[in-house]
């Protein structure tokens, strides 16, 4: 059974439906530290948080751990590419508690619109406090939402009966989509200028920190609203400071560089303050938790999930293409000797794949170096392959070939003295299971990168294919599966064999120089 730990407040849905599949050993402990549990329970598979940090630290002490389900929204407090590097898959459950985060919203807007706080004290003071609390009205303002995800949309739609203008500010939006929320696309420094309260509806990322600052801030409206129930981070602080002090900005804050009791330094220039309370309903919580359970069945049943959040696949394209890539360049850098300096990556991108042809370097360099993170940009990508000194090259490819949706990787590396080893890979995807179809001369190949497998390229002639099973089985491996194509020339052979064990690259090489083939590779997909 495979053991999940929650250790937070997670409502018991979760527990109960992972429970009752049969397939899971669920242990619920929101009172004990992450730490502490995770030095309890070293085996746990997958973890379900909710705001809890999940450190680098947290993460080696769970060597088992396969999956992180975040029981919510923002996933700025796990390190995602740790988590990658470790091959930890980390999922989220996006709109599972937007709602709750709206209803905050309108409550905070209103709450201080109409002095609630500080009217409810002073009343139970036993004060009259009518001429000073003279309060303001939502309906007819200008609000602007920066960020129209889920939670920007349902705000948008819960104000909607305050009859008010809708400014929104997204980058992945269209004109036309914003219209249909009967909201005006505009950019960021004109949401902030003509607004009357604008709410931060987006993630924490290293494009989004800071992001609120001096000159945004400063294009406020005299007396206008800031509402900030995403985090912490995307505001400068000190800049905010500064221009409330100027303005009389109004500051409705839920959120903190950290979730914990203790002073808060925006304590001076926030006007109404939540300790994070933004999902905390109960419908919320059930949604967030029964959601990760679901969603966590799924992920094992199918292996994938659309929901992580650290692979990093571009929106449109199917996730079985990243990893087609990444199985390709995995089997041409051993083709040209996983220790020789690679030299080239050449990528040739057909169909409807051609869109993405400059991301797959992405999952094509995790494949072709250890040190390279999958969760990367394609930029940084490139960046890493001009310092290592390896050109590259994303080929025009022309679909008049027919060569459908496929991927073809070559790749050089550098071998002794200066000269190059070569290597052309071609692969598809085909009844939802990966194909590599063409190793350089070898064409139609149709074999599944799955499992263990060997490839020995040899001078043809009768007899090869039985020595090499007979030094597999001396070594106690058998053979699963085996494809024996000939090269256009009729002169080569390829022996592919899918073993039932990893074979170790000493045992292939000595097979190698048993029946002369230049070309030997050991590989586990
Ligand atoms: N206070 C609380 O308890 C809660 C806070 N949150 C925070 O709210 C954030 C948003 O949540 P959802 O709406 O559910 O996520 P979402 O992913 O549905 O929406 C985020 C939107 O922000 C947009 N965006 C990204 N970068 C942007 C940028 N630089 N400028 C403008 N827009 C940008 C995206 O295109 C997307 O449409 C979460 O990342 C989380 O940090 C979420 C849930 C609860
Ligand atoms: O979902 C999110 O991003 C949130 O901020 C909610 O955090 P929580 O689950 O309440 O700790």
């Amino acid at each position: 059974m495979k053991k999940v730990l929650i250790p937070t407040k997670l409502n018991a849905v979760a527990r109960e439906l992972l429970k009752d599949s049969g397939g899971y050993n669920v242990v619920h402990d929101d009172s004990t530290e992450l730490k502490e549990l995770a030095a309890q329970h070293p085996d746990t598979y997958a973890l379900i948080v909710r705001s809890d940090k999940v450190t680098p630290e947290i993460i080696d002490a769970l060597p088992e751990l396969k999956v992180i389900v975040r029981a919510g929204a923002g996933y700025n407090t796990i390190d995602i590419r740790y988590a990658r590097q470790r091959g930890v898959d980390v999922m989220n459950t996006p709109g599972a508690n937007a709602n709750a985060v709206a209803e905050e919203v309108v409550t905070l807007m209103l709450a201080d619109a109409r002095h609630v706080v500080q009217a409810d004290v002073s009343t139970r003071e036993g004060k009259w406090e009518k001429k000073t609390l003279m309060g303001r009205e939502l309906t007819g303002k200008t609000v602007g939402i920066v960020g129209f995800g889920a939670i920007g949309r349902l705000v948008a739609r819960r104000l909607a009966g305050f009859d008010i203008k809708l400014l929104t500010y997204d980058p992945v939006l269209s004109e036309d989509r914003a219209e249909e929320f009967g909201a005006e696309l505009v950019d960021l420094p004109t949401l902030f200028e003509r607004c009357d309260y604008i709410s931060l509806h987006i993630p924490e990322n290293d494009d989004t920190r800071g992001m609120i600052n001096k000159d945004l801030a400063g294009r406020m409206k005299e007396g206008a609203t800031l509402v900030n129930c995403a985090r912490a981070g995307i505001i400068n602080e000190d800049d905010l400071r500064a221009v409330k002090a100027e303005k009389n900005i109004r500051f409705l804050n839920d959120v903190y560089p950290k979730d914990a009791a203790g002073e808060k330094s925006v304590a001076d220039i926030a006007d109404l303050m939540m300790p994070h309370l933004g999902a905390s309903t109960v419908e919320a919580n059930y949604n967030a938790a029964k959601r990760a359970a679901d969603q966590l069945m799924e992920y094992d049943e199918k292996g994938m999930s659309t929901y992580i959040v650290n692979r990093d696949v571009p929106e449109g394209l199917d996730e079985m293409y990243a990893d087609l890539a990444y199985d390709l360049a995995h089997l041409a850098r051993q083709w040209v000797g996983a220790r020789n300096k690679l030299k080239m990556i050449e990528t040739s991108v057909y169909g409807s794949l051609k869109p993405f042809s400059d991301w797959m370097i992405v999952p094509i360099l995790a494949a072709v170096s250890e040190e390279f993170d999958r969760s990367m940009e394609a930029a940084a990508a490139r960046e890493y392959l001009k310092d290592m000194g390896i050109d590259y090259n994303d080929r025009e490819t022309d679909d008049t070939k027919n060569y459908g949706n496929t991927i073809t990787i070559d790749l050089a590396a550098n071998v002794d003295h200066g000269s190059l080893r070569r290597v052309s890979i071609r692969g598809t995807v085909a009844e939802g299971r990966l194909m590599i179809s063409r190793i350089d001369d070898f064409d139609k190949l149709y074999f599944e990168p799955e499992g263990h497998a060997v490839f020995f390229r040899y001078e043809d002639r009768p007899g090869v294919l039985g020595q090499i099973g007979v030094a597999l089985a001396d070594h106690g491996i058998n053979i699963d599966d085996v494809r024996n194509p000939h090269d256009e020339s009729g002169k080569y052979s390829l022996a592919i064999m899918k073993t039932s064990s990893p074979v170790d690259q000493e045992i292939v090489d000595r097979i190698a120089g048993e029946i002369d083939a230049p070309y030997a590779v050991g590989i586990t997909f």
